[in-house]
């Protein structure tokens, strides 16, 4: 089936005789290529089709079922003794948001922003878009700022909703702080001479942030039950029912022109709806989101998802507003202050000059989570409802209040924008050497239990279907591979710790913030994602004690899922802006429960290929009555479940920019040693980080180097600091015979996982498509 570029110098033909082209394939058995400006477009007619006969790829995720059957149960397993005390008084009248712009009249201003926003929340059906008014009714003293557009309707009526007013919290901002702001501009130009660039920038951002996190921390706590403040100044909260993402709910418009474009049928990650059924969606969380008191749009109406080229930035150039053509203005309506502060903070923060101007958003999400899609809809096959339309660049997320589908979701538009425009989007973690050595760490999302009998979901009416989520009787937990951990280095400059982008000019960050899992957190073991848990953090489902406000990182209570949504900039040596020169390495995390993966291999191309596309973790089953067994997981390009085209695409990209930027590919195993899940025990992080400083430094492509049996990688003998018996996997079970079936086992799966990808031809050269075919295990 024709699948892949026009132009492609990848393809993969469904040669049969590929396992022999094996024993040639080693580590220098591709000649780089030495095009220029091969940075190309691959043709639109890639990804259709492609997966006919695949087996479901999507395996990595499902809603992590709570552990509390009633809301009120919820809630109790938070706090580890008594119910809150401390009665929250709203504070004295902060006034209305001041003035910080003299080119419009604030009037005008406001004017405009109201009615951009009554525009955003119109019905499209009914009356005219909402009285929009701005500020917290509660604290209301002089007359309300009405926004109101005047709507196209084909029929209008009118209904209760449209008499009365919405209120709009943006751009939350006590009058006072930007002087702060711009003070400290103005001691930053003075001082620039002695200081770093970045630290200024750094410190900029932090006071014109502060301003927007404390109006938000104060609505999180008088509106949401289930906000505290912890001891060191997170906003701790609860995500309800749904403590992880739920992807077998997230659908995509299929329409002419996702047609083409998108990968659809068996194996995608893209579920089909219809353009009426996601108006009809659309409606639900527009008139639920108006029927509320008042809305919080996050820091503003105004978040950009900025996304840069690195070309027009140099590396000392701090201006991450530099260069505009690839971002993407989005707007969040959302009803809860945490979704709010969350996209604040993983998001790129716009400056004021930015949301003065900010006009129309490109996309928008309306987060309608706390309330249900309807059954009764076509195509809903639960409570919960991720959906996307590209055509009218909007999503709506209904039945599910985890944050992370927001920011996964701005990804997945990504995945599809970005490769038309011939950049590569990467599910990974990025970071820099001090000599400007990049590299990628792509790995599949952890922490994502997954419901295996979803036949066994009875719809019980909102709010009771907790109780019914809580009865779920198997399902998978899985940890995370360890981009955010790994990315996250003391010793090197943070890029980002989970989406990225590889243009011709090298690679940039989409996001603004990180967000890292929280269980079993220590200061000694990961201090920097320790101590960026403070005053303006989202932390997600933690337990803390009542009274101290300490949290415990060790406390299961609500999920195993707990996280922390920080901006990128509370790490203190992320690189600001979020770019960087073009990957050094591409390391690909598996974290191996089996056991028998060796800590860490060196890839050649078509190896680093075969990994890419198989995208394999293994997560731990967990059955009702207490047994536990790894089970294998492939998640293409290590993100089916946020690729909108076909994972061949995606690869052919990535083996260009390898080739072409030299890159060397490397397979490290975060998970088991010594054994499988049960028996043997999790590579120590400690030694993990030395093996990947061993990477970067290059002191890895200088060891000595053994091929195992079975999957054909190359173990280094010997690591700086690392026991030189756990590099070989046969050598830490006790049992031979147990790893050798293990192992063969594991292959087997391998084999079986990659038959749908062996049709595939791209382009009109065969040759890296049957090393990839033969990169795989042989036996
Ligand atoms: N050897 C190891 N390497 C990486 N992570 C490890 C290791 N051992 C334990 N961990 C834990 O596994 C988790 C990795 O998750 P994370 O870095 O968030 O993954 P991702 O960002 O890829 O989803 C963290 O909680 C980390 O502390
Ligand atoms: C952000 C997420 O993934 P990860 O585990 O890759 O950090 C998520 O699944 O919500
Ligand atoms: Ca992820
Ligand atoms: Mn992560």
């Amino acid at each position: 089936m024709a699948s892949g570029g026009a132009n492609g110098e990848f393809s993969f033909s469904s040669s049969t005789t590929a396992a022999a082209n094996r024993a040639g394939s080693g580590r220098n058995g591709l000649p780089k290529i030495q095009t220029q400006d091969s940075a190309k477009k691959l043709s639109d007619a890639a990804a259709r089709g492609a997966a006919a006969g695949a087996e479901d790829l999507c395996y990595d995720d499902s809603a992590t079922p709570v552990k509390a059957q009633t809301l009120d149960e919820l809630h109790s397993l938070q706090k580890k003794r008594s119910t809150p005390s401390t009665p929250i008084t709203a504070p004295a009248a902060a006034g209305n948001q001041g003035a910080f712009f003299t080119a419009m009249s604030e009037e005008e201003r406001q004017r405009q922003q109201l009615q951009s926003i009554s525009a955003s929340l119109a019905s499209l059906t009914r009356e005219t878009g909402p009285k929009v008014v701005k500020g917290d009714p509660a604290r209301r003293s002089t007359a309300p700022k009405v926004g109101h557009v005047e709507h196209y309707a084909p029929s209008i009526s009118v209904t209760d909703s449209s008499l009365k007013f919405t209120h709009v919290l943006y751009n939350l901002s006590p009058a006072g702080t930007y002087s702060l702001f711009y003070w400290n501009l103005g001691i930053g130009v003075f001082s620039c001479a002695v200081l770093r660039v970045h630290l200024l920038i750094k410190e900029m951002l932090y006071y014109k942030k502060k301003k927007k996190i404390a109006e938000l921390y104060e609505q999180a706590i008088k509106y949401e039950k289930g906000s505290f403040i912890t001891s060191t100044g997170a906003l701790a909260t609860l995500s309800g029912a749904k403590t992880g993402r739920s992807p077998r709910d997230k659908r995509v418009v299929r329409d002419d022109t996702t047609e083409d474009d998108l990968w659809w049928g068996k194996g995608s990650p893209n579920i089909e709806m219809d353009e009426h059924t996601f108006m009809v969606n659309r409606e639900r969380a527009v008139d639920y989101l108006n029927s509320l008191d008042k809305l919080t749009l996050p820091s503003s109406v105004a978040v950009f998802v900025l996304f840069i080229h690195a070309d027009e930035i140099t590396h000392l150039n701090p201006d991450p507003h530099a260069c505009l053509e690839h971002r993407i203005k989005v707007r969040i309506v959302s009803a809860r202050a945490y979704h709010s502060l969350f996209m604040h903070n993983m998001c790129i923060r716009a400056t004021p000059e930015e949301l003065e101007n900010f006009g129309t958003p490109d996309f928008t999400i309306y987060n309608a989570g706390q309330f249900p899609c309807n059954r009764y809809t076509h195509y809903m096959t639960s409570s919960t409802s991720i959906d996307l339309n590209l055509g009218r660049r909007e999503m709506v997320i209904l039945g599910t209040q985890y944050a992370g589908e927001m920011k996964k979701g701005l990804f997945g538009v990504m995945h599809y924008l970005m490769p038309l425009r011939g950049i590569l989007s990467l599910h990974s973690g990025c970071n820099m050497g001090k000599d400007g050595d990049v590299a990628l760490f792509f790995g599949l999302s952890g922490m994502l239990p997954i419901i295996k009998r979803v036949a066994l979901f009875v719809f019980v009416p909102y709010p009771l279907f907790l109780r019914v989520l809580a009865r779920f009787p198997f399902c998978l937990l899985c940890t995370g591979t360890g981009k955010t951990t790994l990315s996250t280095d003391h010793n090197r400059y943070l890029i980002g710790d989970d989406e990225h982008c590889w243009s011709d000019n090298g690679v940039s960050n989409i996001e603004g913030g990180c967000y890292a899992k929280c269980i079993d957190l220590s200061a000694e073991k990961e201090p920097d994602i320790f101590n960026a848990i403070k005053f303006g953090t989202v932390l997600e489902n933690v337990v803390f004690d009542e009274h101290t406000r300490q949290v415990d990182y060790s406390d299961k209570s609500v999920t195993e899922n707990t996280r922390a949504a920080y901006p990128i900039e509370y790490i203190p040596n992320a690189k600001l802006p979020c770019v960087g020169p073009h990957p050094k390495n591409v390391i690909l995390l598996a974290c191996d429960a089996f056991g028998v993966l060796p800590p860490v291999s060196r890839l050649n191309l078509a190896q680093t290929m075969y990994h890419f596309i198989s995208g394999y973790t293994a997560l731990v089953a967990g059955t009702e009555d207490g047994i536990k067994e790894p089970q294998a997981t492939f998640s293409a390009c290590f993100g089916a479940a946020f690729i909108m085209m076909h994972p061949t695409r995606y690869a052919a990209m990535l083996a260009e920019k390898m080739q072409k930027h030299g890159a060397t590919g490397w397979l490290v195993n975060t998970g088991w040693s010594g054994g499988s899940y049960g028996s043997g025990s999790r590579i120590k992080l400690s030694y993990t980080r030395k093996i990947i400083n061993a990477i970067h430094s290059g002191e890895l492509l200088e060891a000595n180097y053994t091929k195992t049996e079975i999957f054909g990688l190359e173990i280094p003998s010997s690591i700086e600091g690392v026991p030189s018996e756990i590099l070989q996997p046969a050598n830490t079970w006790s049992d031979k015979k147990a790893y050798n079936e293990t192992l063969l086992k594991l292959g087997g799966l391998f084999k079986k996982n990659f038959e749908v990808f062996a049709n595939h031809k791209i382009g009109k050269d065969g040759k890296l498509t049957e090393q990839i075919l033969a990169a795989g295990p042989v036996f």
